[in-house]
């Protein structure tokens, strides 16, 4: 199979199986994102995006169909693919110092070269000074900077983003899109976002594709033009074309 692809779904189906019932969440999908490509899934609650991204992880199993990472077939959560949630699921009894080296210590990644790459990661965000301070002592915009460098520490060459910043107030969400595109553009990592934000699809991705619903499928794929994939998350949001194209995603939202 073409190893160019860092993610790859081709017709995956997904039924959910309870005792009484059966929820299909995703009639057959495929798409493909390029290595270091920035893609985000939008639409509407309930339309399959984050079992998209389960099975991209490798934590949940397609009903039919093949999800591939980097070529090979997922079978399993893989240690190239890292994954941040709305949650910073930060340790309240271990300090900054120990938050950031978790992934590390559960992958059996943890060595001098690699926690002082964390430490450095911390540095790049701005909280160098955190490192002795427990999750409790920092603030939620910090917190979730914390799990950014946790997640990024592991040098994945895949990252799945499930609304990871929609916890977090206005101002620090456009503060943590920054960093997170400048450190992404640095290292060439690939993400697949979730997000309910359509300006923040719109500001951080390459494309994005346009979910529809009952059963989740991809509705449309829209590329975002080069005006506003080579400006930052910030300045994209002031460029001429920005508006329209967000009027444009939310005709084709579900409602
Ligand atoms: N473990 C599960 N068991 C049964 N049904 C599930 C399970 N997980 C998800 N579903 C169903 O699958 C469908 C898709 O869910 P999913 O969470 O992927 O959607 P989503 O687009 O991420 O939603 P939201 O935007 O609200 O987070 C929904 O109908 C949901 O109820």
């Amino acid at each position: 199979m073409n190893g160019s692809f860092a993610i790859e779904l081709e017709n995956v189906t997904k039924v959910y199986l309870s005792r009484e019932d059966e929820v299909q969440a995703l009639e057959p999908i495929s798409f493909r994102i390029h290595s270091g490509e920035f893609v985000s899934l939008v639409g509407s609650s309930g339309c399959g995006k984050s079992t998209v991204l389960s099975l991209a992880a490798g934590l949940i199993r397609p009903t039919t169909g093949v999800v591939r990472i980097m070529g090979k077939d997922v079978l399993a959560p893989s240690n190239r693919v890292g994954y941040m949630l709305q949650q910073d699921c930060l340790l309240d009894w271990r300090t900054v110092k120990d938050n950031i080296t978790l992934g590390l210590e559960f992958r059996g990644l943890k060595t001098e070269k690699t926690e002082s790459h964390a430490r450095f990661l911390l540095g790049e965000l701005g909280l160098a000074h955190t490192l002795k301070q427990f999750p409790s002592q920092l603030s939620g915009g910090m917190r979730q900077r914390v799990a950014l460098v946790r997640t990024l520490a592991v040098q994945p060459d895949i990252l799945l983003l499930d609304e990871p910043f929609s916890a977090v107030d206005y101002q620090n969400k456009l503060y943590l899109e920054e960093l997170l595109t400048g450190v992404l553009k640095k290292s060439k990592v690939t993400a697949l976002l979730v997000t309910h934000d359509l300006e923040e699809a719109l500001a951080l991705s390459d494309r994005i594709l346009i979910m529809g619903n009952r059963p989740g499928r991809i509705r449309r794929t829209l590329e975002v033009p080069e005006e506003l994939r080579s400006a930052t998350p910030l300045k994209a949001r002031g460029k001429p074309s920005f508006r329209p194209l967000f009027n444009e995603l939310w005709k084709e939202m579900d409602r």
